[in-house]
């Protein structure tokens, strides 16, 4: 179902914690659509020159922003506080840091993950996380899925975005303040199914990377990117066996964005390791996180207690972690795709 228009939808005070690039589109949005939005970045430079010249300095900087909407600061309690939802859009590496300091209790409110990773030390999905260790209830927590590159955002492309909670309500409600003329809503009730599939996505956008970067072609990817979306599926079927499209756009769109676009960091990634840079090095020179490379690591924990195959989670995982030769194990990898 797409929801372009909603009507009757109370308002609700909207926080964004993050600074990054999906931060901004998601604050140029809201703060196109809404009178008043709440942002938490680390970053004080960051913040005043919002402030004066409403363009994020170090990401997505062509994004105007609605700075008379945005209440900003870097004090994270300041922000939660004054919010009824929180989205979450920092890189899962950095989250427990920033979310564990805020003295605000959160168990009240509705908290939407655009994260797409594994929360490290816990290993689990934002929403396992927020439920497990933080005590957020169930109901109260959802999930922002693609396929959606926050540069397309900026440019106001066309773009849709999954909104996924348990109480569907929560999902609608988000939705009638993110809907807009260049970003439609889709609903959904699979909150581990769209995560789990955020997560694996990236990683088979850094092997679709390195298969580029090795110099394989068109052909070549289409069939890596069909064998991911099988392993995608087995993986999530087994983790949270409801009935689910894989063919729908929070799956195997999501899949598709990241392994096609050039806008991609975690494709990014893999296409400079294809071409022979380090691991470290292509990390340093890409000024972005690519998800994929910490979930990469971390997938395989969870993995651990299912029987699922997962060849190319595992090519890559030998590629990045290993140092084994990315020439070698796709080559082998090839071998196994159908
Ligand atoms: N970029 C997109 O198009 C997009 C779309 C959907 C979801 N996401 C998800 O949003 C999340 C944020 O990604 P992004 O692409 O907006 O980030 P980004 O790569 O544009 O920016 C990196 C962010 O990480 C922060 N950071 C870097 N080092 C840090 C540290 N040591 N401690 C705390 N924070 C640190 C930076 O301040 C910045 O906010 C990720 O989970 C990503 O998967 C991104
Ligand atoms: O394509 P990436 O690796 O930049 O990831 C960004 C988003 O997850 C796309 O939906």
């Amino acid at each position: 179902m797409v929801l372009s228009d909603f009507y009757n939808v109370e308002n609700k005070r909207i926080a964004v914690l993050g600074g990054g690039s999906m931060a901004t589109a998601l604050v140029k949005v809201l703060s196109e659509n809404n009178d008043q939005i709440y942002w938490w970045m680390r970053n004080k430079e960051a913040i005043e020159h919002i402030r004066k010249f409403g363009h994020n300095p170090r990401y997505l900087s062509n994004a105007e922003l609605n700075t008379e909407n945005i209440t900003l600061s870097d004090d994270i309690d300041e922000i939660c506080a004054a919010a009824d939802i929180i989205i979450l859009v920092i890189p899962s590496a950095f989250l427990r840091d920033a979310i564990e300091k805020t003295t605000v209790d959160l168990s009240e409110k509705i908290i939407f993950s655009s994260i797409k990773g594994i929360v490290p030390g816990v290993n689990m999905i934002v929403g396992e996380y927020l439920n497990s260790v933080l005590g957020i209830p169930l109901d109260n927590i959802g999930v922002i899925a693609g396929p959606c590159h926050a540069e397309e955002v900026a440019l106001e492309r066309l773009s849709y975005l999954t909104l996924a909670s348990i109480d569907m309500e929560h999902a609608y409600v988000l939705g009638a303040h993110l809907s807009c003329r260049y970003m439609r809503i889709q609903i959904s009730d699979d909150i581990y199914g769209t995560e789990y599939a955020a997560v694996l996505k990236n990683i088979y956008a850094i092997a679709a990377g390195i298969c580029h970067g090795l110099g394989y072609g068109d052909n070549f990817q289409a069939v890596l990117v069909s064998n991911a979306l099988r392993e995608m599926k087995r993986f999530i079927k087994a983790v949270h066996p409801i009935k689910r499209d894989i063919a729908g756009s929070a799956y195997m769109g999501d899949l598709l964005v990241t392994a096609y676009s050039q806008f991609s960091r975690n494709r990014t990634l893999g296409t400079m390791v294809g071409k022979g840079y380090s691991v470290q090095a292509a990390m340093l020179e890409m000024r972005m996180v690519a998800e994929g490379y910490y979930a990469t690591g971390l997938i395989r924990n969870i993995k651990k207690a299912y029987d699922v195959k997962m060849p190319i989670a595992n090519a890559v995982y030998k590629i990045l972690y290993e140092g084994k030769p990315a020439a070698k194990v796709i080559e082998r990898l090839s071998r196994k795709f159908s």
